[in-house]
Order: structure tokens, then C-alpha cells, then sequence
């Protein structure tokens, strides 16, 4: 099987990945499997700023074709946030428990029909020498009251996804894989997967 490296940190980003990269026959690596490699500094200022910084750093670093995932939460009640800062948005320690605590807590207030969200992932593909591409894909839906379900990551406990009627935590991988962020924007870049990953595998 070839090898693809998605250039996250994120264990539940490398869950989805490796599930959504198996049926298209690549075995997925990520950086929990090469520990030495220090984080990129997300210093952009949009999901795609981030995503090709990440994939760009990586890609140079290991000489070989990297994707990386830049992605979170836009709340329209709170102008768009946390956006870009969804994975420290209630500080450095990057805690899914008070992330979500933060939001339920600044939408208290917010009425049912004014909790519209919806979750963003931009996907860059970068290899050296090569100009880089990206994609990205968009899920909508409502943020609950309280916590739902115990699949996913991140805020996937209080994001109702509209499309299922459920919680984006009560949808098994499967059914996430169906409608996610992730998983539109992966869709995108299927077609042009031969030849981004021609001569991408280990060298
Ligand atoms: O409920 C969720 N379901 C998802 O499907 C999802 N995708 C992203 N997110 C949130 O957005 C941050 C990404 O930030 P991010 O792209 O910088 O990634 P990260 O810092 O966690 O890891 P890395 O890939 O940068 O190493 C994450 O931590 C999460 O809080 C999600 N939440
Ligand atoms: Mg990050």
C-alpha cells in the first residue's frame, strides 16, 4: 500500500484520515509518527493561509509530498468564531472540554433559531518543487444546549449536524465521513489525487 503524510498533530484528524484514505488504497502517516518534528506555528490569517503553511514547512522538511488540514468552527452569533483559534480557543492546553464550555457558555443567552455554525476544513497538498493546491469543504449546523454523543473530536458533542439530525458526536465514523468538512473537501481532491500522489510515495 502507498504511503500519504498528513501533517497534523491532531489524533482525531488521523483517525478520520486513515479511515477516509484506506478504500483509495493509501496507508496514512502523520506527525505523532515523527515526534521530533516540531509544531509549525499557525501564524496565517484564514483556514487556507494555515493549511499551506503547514503543508508547505512539512513537505520541505521531510522532502517529500505532505497534506495538511487547517480547520474549525465558525459561529455566526459570535462573528465567525472561534475560527481560526477553534483548537485553543479556551487557551494554550488545547482542551476539547473547555473549548466547548466556552461556547455553550457565550451562547447562553442565544436563541435557538440564532445558533447557526458551521465547521470549515481547507486540505493543502504541497511537494517540493511543486506548486501547491488546495481544497476545502464546509458542513453546517446548529450548536446544541448541552453535549451529545461520545464519537469525534474537537466540538463534534454540541455541533447538531442538519443533514443527519443528529449530534456530529451520536454519527458513528461512517456516517461523519458521509458529511463532513473534511471529508467534502477530500472529495474535492479525489480526482486529482493520481497525479498529486504520482511519485509521493516513500522514496
Ligand atoms: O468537533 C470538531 N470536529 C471536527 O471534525 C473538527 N475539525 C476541526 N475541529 C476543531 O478545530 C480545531 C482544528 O485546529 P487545527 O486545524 O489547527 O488543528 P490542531 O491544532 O488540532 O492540529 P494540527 O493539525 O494543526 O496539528 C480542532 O482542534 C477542533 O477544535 C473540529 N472539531
Ligand atoms: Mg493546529
Amino acid at each position: 500500500m502507498s504511503e500519504v503524510i498528513i501533517a497534523t498533530k491532531n489524533q482525531g484528524k488521523a483517525k478520520e484520515f486513515t479511515r477516509m484514505f484506506q478504500p483509495l488504497g493509501f496507508e496514512v502517516k502523520t506527525l505523532l509518527d515523527f515526534p521530533e518534528i516540531k509544531d509549525v506555528e499557525e501564524t496565517g490569517t484564514t483556514f487556507e493561509e494555515n493549511a499551506i503553511l503547514k503543508a508547505e514547512t512539512i513537505a520541505r522538511l521531510l522532502d517529500r509530498m505532505v497534506i495538511a488540514d487547517d480547520s474549525g468552527l465558525a459561529i455566526d452569533a459570535l462573528e465567525g468564531r472561534p475560527g481560526i483559534y477553534s483548537a485553543r480557543y479556551a487557551g494554550e492546553e488545547k482542551s476539547d472540554e473547555a473549548n466547548m464550555n466556552k461556547v455553550l457558555e457565550e451562547l447562553t443567552d442565544v436563541p435557538d433559531n440564532e445558533r447557526k455554525a458551521r465547521f470549515f476544513c481547507a486540505l493543502a497538498v504541497a511537494s517540493p518543487g511543486k506548486e501547491t493546491f488546495i481544497v476545502s469543504g464546509t458542513c453546517e449546523g446548529l450548536i446544541l444546549r448541552e453535549k451529545r454523543g461520545s464519537y469525534g473530536f474537537g466540538y463534534d458533542p454540541i455541533f447538531f449536524a442538519i443533514e443527519k439530525g443528529k449530534a456530529m458526536a451520536e454519527l458513528t465514523p461512517e456516517e461523519k465521513a458521509q458529511i463532513s468538512h473534511r471529508a467534502n473537501a477530500l472529495r474535492k481532491l479525489e480526482s486529482e489525487l493520481p497525479s498529486l500522489l504520482a511519485g509521493a510515495g516513500k522514496k
